[in-house]
């Protein structure tokens, strides 16, 4: 059985004195990709800000490997090898895609890795920010979460408001990543039929707890939960 890199027991966590997440228990392995699928406000971005440490903690305790990690800033659990790719994207608007990448860059991160996955960014590097199309800016995003070294990436809505086209270089490049198995995903989408394409195992999020864990594929089957907890059918 593969190894555990993450483990979540009894999380509650939310902004403030607000609780969102109520007790969530999860665990994820090396190499595993995890698809988390839930309507609008049930906690998907909360769960992934918890993870990264960008939230309240209320009670619980995250693992990462055999590290407690949940007191941790955002900065050093970044340094163990969490990486998150925000909603927001929250790229540097006044530097140049090149700058982007440098100032995150770690360890023995290249460029010319980053290039090879998204070489649009390449024939981008000296715009700026605010010359890229929202495309090019997630592109960015992810590629300079990738110059930290993640273990585990945390990929935030990754293709939402963006062409058809776009999305499908998105999920060809998380597969590209996830091939090695060494890296685990963690995807959280509003296109529940992509995101359930590219994972092994998912969750289903309601009203801050897990309301379903299994694998990918059978969700994928279960239109009734996906109805029930998302509102849509996924095409056979
Ligand atoms: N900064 C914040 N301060 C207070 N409450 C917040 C904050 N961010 C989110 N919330 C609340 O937390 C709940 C969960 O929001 P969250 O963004 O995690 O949901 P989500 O499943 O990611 O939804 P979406 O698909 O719309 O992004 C919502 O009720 C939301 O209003």
């Amino acid at each position: 059985m593969a190894e555990t890199i993450l483990q979540l027991e009894g999380v509650t966590a939310g902004y403030g004195p607000t609780h969102v997440l109520r007790g969530i228990d999860l665990t994820l392995a090396r190499g595993e990709r995890l698809a988390v699928i839930g309507r609008n406000g049930a906690g998907k971005t909360t769960l992934l800000a918890t993870i990264a440490g960008l939230t309240r903690l209320h009670g619980g305790t995250i693992r990462l490997g055999n590290r407690q990690i949940e007191r941790l800033a955002p900065y050093r659990r970044a340094w163990l090898g969490l990486g998150i790719v925000p909603q927001t994207r929250d790229i540097f608007p006044s530097l140049t895609v090149e700058e982007n990448l440098i100032c995150a860059m770690r360890g023995d991160a290249s460029l010319d890795e980053a290039y090879a996955l998204f070489p649009r960014l390449k024939e981008r590097r000296r715009n700026g920010g605010t010359q890229l199309s929202g495309g090019e800016q997630q592109m960015l995003s992810i590629a300079r979460t990738l110059m930290t070294g993640p273990e585990i990436l945390l990929l935030d809505e990754p293709l939402e408001g963006l062409a058809p086209v776009i999305c499908e270089q998105l999920m060809a490049a998380f597969e590209q990543l996830a091939s090695d198995g060494r890296r685990s995903v963690v995807l959280v989408e509003q296109h529940a039929d992509a995101a359930l394409d590219f994972a092994n195992r998912a969750i289903l999020m309601s009203n801050g707890a897990v309301a379903w864990n299994g694998e990918a594929a059978e969700l994928k089957r279960r239109s009734d939960l996906l109805h029930r907890h998302v509102g849509v059918a996924i095409a056979e």
